[in-house]
């Protein structure tokens, strides 16, 4: 029996529409346009095409938005700067720092230089704080895209068992924190796998809800996943290219092994990728409406 599959193209292109008409309504009764700066240092093609994605989404909501290259020599006092700048620039309401950053530049001392209010990616440790404790502002966007796919895709959250794989700051740390959280989408009971447990397979056996950002193509196999579990791939390994020269890429799941077990299970492309993007997004509305005192 095939799984049925979570769309995120499908469910990003729902909220998306939600989020366009949210941004027309607030530049009609208050006057203002939610601003995202998109900063990208070097030229590392993956990157680039992201940072593209980013800026198309963006525009594509009607959102002041400026993408800012930089050379990948630029020094870490110039970043510092440039951060400083968008800082203070009330058009701005978010600011992305494309990682990963160039080796001679601290990715911690960049993080914590953007303002907490325009940090929409959720990385600076006072955002992380306040999700530890139950009072985000913004969700870090993948957890937030798996969370709403689960939520929307009629996933029960509550009590389940949940095994992530992977320890990220960006993926598994903070996913584990929301799911395991009082309230909706969350009161999960939640396992951490990383590369020094013991018997992984022991666990993911156990979850009914298993998410998968190990960082390593096709790592979990069909028969590490308990049958009906749904199934959630974080994965985006670039596993060659076609004649064409477009990215081919595949999850951190074996899909179709995966597919054969799982009852529901999000494919690579097309599941949680569209989903942190349209996370931006939100963020980015979320901040603009804070910094405006919107209320609504
Ligand atoms: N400051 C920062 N914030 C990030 O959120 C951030 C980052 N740096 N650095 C890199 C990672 C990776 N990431 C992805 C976003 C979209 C897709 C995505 O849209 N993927 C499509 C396919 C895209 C393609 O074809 O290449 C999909 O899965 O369907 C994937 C990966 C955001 N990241
Ligand atoms: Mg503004």
């Amino acid at each position: 029996m095939a799984a049925q599959l979570i769309k995120g193209t499908e469910v990003s292109k729902a909220i998306r529409e939600e989020l366009k008409q949210e941004v027309q309504h607030i530049k009609e009764k208050y006057g203002v346009t939610p601003g995202l700066v998109t900063i990208l240092v070097g030229e590392d093609p993956a990157s680039q095409s992201y940072v593209r994605a980013k800026q198309k989404a963006a525009h594509d909501l009607g959102f002041y938005s400026v993408q800012d290259d930089r050379p990948a020599d630029i020094s870490e006092d110039e970043l510092l700067k440039l951060i400083d700048q968008y800082n203070k620039d009330p058009k701005i309401d978010g600011i992305l720092v494309q990682l990963p950053l160039p080796k001679h530049i601290n990715e911690t001392k960049v993080l914590y230089a953007i303002d907490p209010s325009k940090d929409v990616d959720a990385f600076h440790p006072f955002n992380v704080g306040k999700l530890m404790i139950g009072e985000p502002d913004f969700l870090p966007c993948t957890p937030a895209g798996i969370q709403e796919l689960l939520v929307r895709s009629g996933v029960e959250t509550s009590g389940a068992e949940v095994v992530v794989v992977g320890r990220s700051n960006i993926v598994g740390k903070p996913i584990a924190v929301m799911l395991m959280q009082k309230g909706p989408g969350a009161n999960a009971t939640v396992t951490v796998c990383h590369t020094r447990t013991r018997d992984v397979t022991f666990h993911t056996k156990r979850a009914d809800i298993l998410i998968v950002a190990a960082g390593v193509t096709e790592y979990v196999k069909g028969d590490w996943i308990k049958p009906g579990a749904v199934v959630i791939d974080v994965g985006v390994n670039e596993v060659g290219r076609t004649a064409d020269g477009k990215r081919i890429l595949k999850g951190d799941v074996a899909f179709d092994e995966a597919k054969e077990v799982a009852s529901m299970i999000t494919p690579v492309p097309g599941g949680v990728g569209p989903m942190t993007i349209t996370m931006l997004m939100k963020n980015t509305v979320r901040a603009c409406k804070i910094h405006h005192n919107i209320k609504e």
